[in-house]
């Protein structure tokens, strides 16, 4: 990226900030546990997966390049258990009240490749730029259909680089018109928010879709910072969750911040969104991390290394406080990602996981598709610098609430107060780089290694009241 590009964003992104969190409002927030994601026997979920695929945006079923061998590949090689499967709005409701059942069917039957492997999914409705129509043909942004994308004829350059775009007033004008800050498209979130409920009406009897991701990278058009975050974006959240709720009681609503600023390690102004189901709130903030002085160029080395530390700093702050305020709801890092080309770059991702690990947060990385940025070569087999930087070991479940957690390639230590009523038992993942012989266990006793899946099982602890602290090494 261009010096020029950094710093247009950069002056935006200082628009942003004025409007951010104010001192005050962080002494208040509250330091609380924050809950967890779980699965159906109710234990709190570590979730590490990529988000599959960017080729789901341009390609004409809306379905992303990625077959079950893929799926089996990429388990074998990273032991992955989660996916960001990306769908679009255009493919869901490519007529105004229309749904594509077979196209809804068709991405059931990728999730349940992902059950088969014993996956948990989250459904993210994505978008850039819109969507595919704001040029016609040109196939410039993703997400929205054409009979909801309204530029009313207004300007659309031509930019090297794709970010640039979202400074164009017809782009401006399209999420202008969606949010109704024209007021001349109402029907506009009425459509998106009833797609929303098509979607959970096909998986809400699905146990293995955990999760909607309400909407990929927000954008206020003129509307930015909290006048749109706390403003119509929330007001989106939540009639999209009111009306997930009519038939999906049990799937959470990952919520995103919007792009702009936030993806940098600025404040987020999301408001809080409530759930209507009966008990515990099934709500998270899903935040992306994308440090600008990346986008410099420099990787993670030398100065640029030191800004996107900052960066990262900043970002964990922030999204702390964000998911606080919420109602101290679960993080999953959406998306973060980079040309693991770049000097450094493995460094980066190890940070990046390390710091997840300290916030108890999913990761999903951007992206499964192959190339530079991706696990794979452009061949979808030859595997890259990348898979052995997500092949690392982490906590797939935990019978109880998690306290502390910390990894390394041959080493994992965590601490959990148990929770009798959890149904099934504490799983972790090994990669056999660092556990070539299994794992022996201080603070536990093992249930069972599982030598060509490398889960191991803990067995449920004597004394359940207290707090177990557990240290898990190579044998
Ligand atoms: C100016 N705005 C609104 C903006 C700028 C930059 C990004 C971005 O890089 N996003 C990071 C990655 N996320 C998408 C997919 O969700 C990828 O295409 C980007 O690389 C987003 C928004």
């Amino acid at each position: 990226m261009n010096r020029a590009r950094v710093f247009s964003l950069v002056a935006l992104a200082a628009l942003v900030v004025a409007g951010g969190e104010s001192a005050f409002v962080r002494q208040l927030m509250p330091v609380a546990e924050r809950s967890a994601i779980t699965d159906t026997s109710g234990r709190a979920l570590g979730l590490h997966g990529f988000s599959t695929a960017g080729s789901a945006k341009s390609s004409v079923d809306g379905l992303p390049r990625f077959t079950e061998a893929d799926l089996a590949r990429e388990n074998a090689d990273m032991g992955t258990n989660f996916v960001r499967f990306l769908i679009s709005w255009r493919a869901v409701e490519p007529q105004p009240g229309i749904y594509d059942q077979a196209y809804l069917a068709e991405v059931e039957t990728r999730v349940d490749w992902f059950a088969k492997q014993g996956y948990h999914v989250m459904l993210d409705m994505h978008q850039d730029l819109w969507g595919t129509e704001i040029v016609p043909g040109m196939g410039i942004g993703n997400g929205a259909p054409g009979w909801a994308t309204y530029t009313d004829g207004l300007p659309i350059g031509q930019h090297d680089m794709w970010e640039l775009y979202y400074l164009d007033a017809g782009v401006i004008r399209a999420f202008d018109n969606f949010w109704n800050t024209t007021g001349t498209h109402p029907e506009l979130m009425d459509h998106y928010v009833n797609a929303w409920k098509a979607v959970a009406t096909q998986f809400a009897s699905n146990p293995t879709v955990i999760a909607y991701d309400l909407m990929n990278e927000p954008f206020g058009g003129t509307l930015q910072g909290p006048a749109f975050e706390a403003g119509p974006l929330t007001n989106l959240y939540q009639q999209s969750l009111d009306a997930i709720r009519t038939v999906d009681p049990d799937s959470w609503a990952c919520l995103e911040p919007q792009a702009m600023g936030v993806n940098w390690g600025l404040p987020s102004g999301l408001g809080v969104v409530t759930d209507s189901r009966p008990g515990e709130a099934r709500v998270a903030f899903c935040p992306h991390l994308y440090p600008l002085a990346m986008d410099l160029g420099g990787g993670y080395s030398g100065g640029s290394r030191d800004m996107v530390d900052a960066t990262i700093a900043s970002w964990i702050g922030n999204t702390k406080r964000t998911a606080a305020r919420l109602g101290n709801v679960p993080i999953i890092l959406g998306e973060f990602g980079l040309d693991t080309t770049l000097p450094g770059a493995l460094d980066y991702v190890d940070t990046v996981y390390a710091q997840m690990d300290g916030i108890h947060a999913g990761v999903a990385y951007w992206s499964r598709d192959n190339g530079l940025w991706g696990p794979y070569d452009t061949d979808g087999v030859t595997a890259r610098n990348l898979v052995a930087a997500i092949d690392r070991p982490y906590l797939r479940a935990v019978a109880g609430t998690l306290q502390t957690l910390s990894s390394a390639p041959d080493r994992l230590e965590f601490s959990f107060t148990p929770d009798a009523a959890a149904a099934a038992p504490t799983e972790l993942y090994l990669p056999a780089v660092g556990f070539p012989h299994g794992a022996a266990v201080d603070g536990a006793t093992i249930a069972h290694w599982d030598t060509s899946r490398r889960i191991l099982t803990l067995d449920a602890p004597g004394n359940p009241a207290a707090t177990q602290n557990i240290v898990v090494v190579a044998a």
